[in-house]
């Protein structure tokens, strides 16, 4: 069943309040020039061009002046907590706060994927905006899976029903707080708490080229992918 979708908003919420422990950065890895620009400039950028995203909350640790110094375009919350899912339900309740509807879609997107563009945001909100769950953007696994025991292959899984979880993750803003706070604090990402509800989130077909800047070694390819857009 389908559900009305003529009077609902799209929020976006980016959690920003990691520390970037694996990427090897002196500072939060967000925060990191690529291509000429701070790396979470680059993912705000891609929401910017998506007309029909109302507002989007960018969720900070507190103490964080970036964006205070930066006066950048949006709406930052210093309410970052220990992990990411704390980082999320705090941006949730925020955006209640200034006016989103429990009803409202929200697309929670990682700083650290800065690769996301508006075509990929606009696929998924096309994709989930009339469904009764939602989705999220993934990829479906292209290498060969195993399982490791004590450092050998312990067994070869088919892969033929395996996706990688990416973001944005698209979901309606009143179940979604009910799931994560249902989920608790070490939920990875916003379908899983969905799932855990016994809901069956859409997967959307995202790239290869929305990776989570995540090691040392991503910086330079998220660089290469970014000049090769403004060439
Ligand atoms: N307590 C946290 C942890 C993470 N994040 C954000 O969630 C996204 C995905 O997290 P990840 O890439 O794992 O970032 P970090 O937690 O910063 O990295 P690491 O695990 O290497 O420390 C990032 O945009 C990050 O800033 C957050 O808002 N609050
Ligand atoms: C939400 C996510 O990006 C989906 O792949 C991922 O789960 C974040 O996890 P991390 O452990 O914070 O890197």
């Amino acid at each position: 069943m389908s559900v009305n979708v003529s009077n609902t908003r799209f929020f976006a919420l980016i959690p920003c309040a990691g520390n970037g422990s694996r990427a090897g950065t002196t500072g939060p890895k967000q925060y990191e020039p690529i291509a000429g620009r701070p790396m979470v400039m680059h993912t705000l950028a891609a929401f910017a061009a998506v007309k029909r995203i109302a507002r989007t909350l960018v969720v900070v640790a507190q103490g964080d002046g970036f964006f205070t110094r930066n006066f950048a375009p949006v709406t930052a919350a210093a309410c970052g907590g220990e992990t990411r899912a704390i980082s999320v339900v705090n941006g949730l309740h925020e955006l209640r706060k200034v006016g989103a509807d429990g009803r409202d879609w929200v697309l929670v997107h990682d700083a650290a994927r800065c690769l996301i563009t508006p075509q990929l945001i606009d696929g998924l909100i096309d994709a989930c905006q009339e469904d009764d769950v939602g989705g999220l953007l993934a990829q479906k696994l292209v290498d060969t899976l195993k399982t490791e025991r004590g450092g050998r292959v312990a067994e070869t899984l088919s892969r033929e029903d395996k996706w990688l979880a990416q973001t944005p993750q698209m979901f309606r803003i009143g179940r979604l707080i009910e799931a994560m706070e249902q989920a608790g604090d070490s939920v990875t990402d916003e379908a899983s708490a969905m799932e855990a509800l016994g809901q069956r989130p859409l997967l959307v077909p995202g790239g290869p080229q929305n990776f989570k800047v995540t090691y040392p070694d991503d910086f330079a390819l998220a660089e290469a992918v970014l000049k090769g857009r403004q060439r």
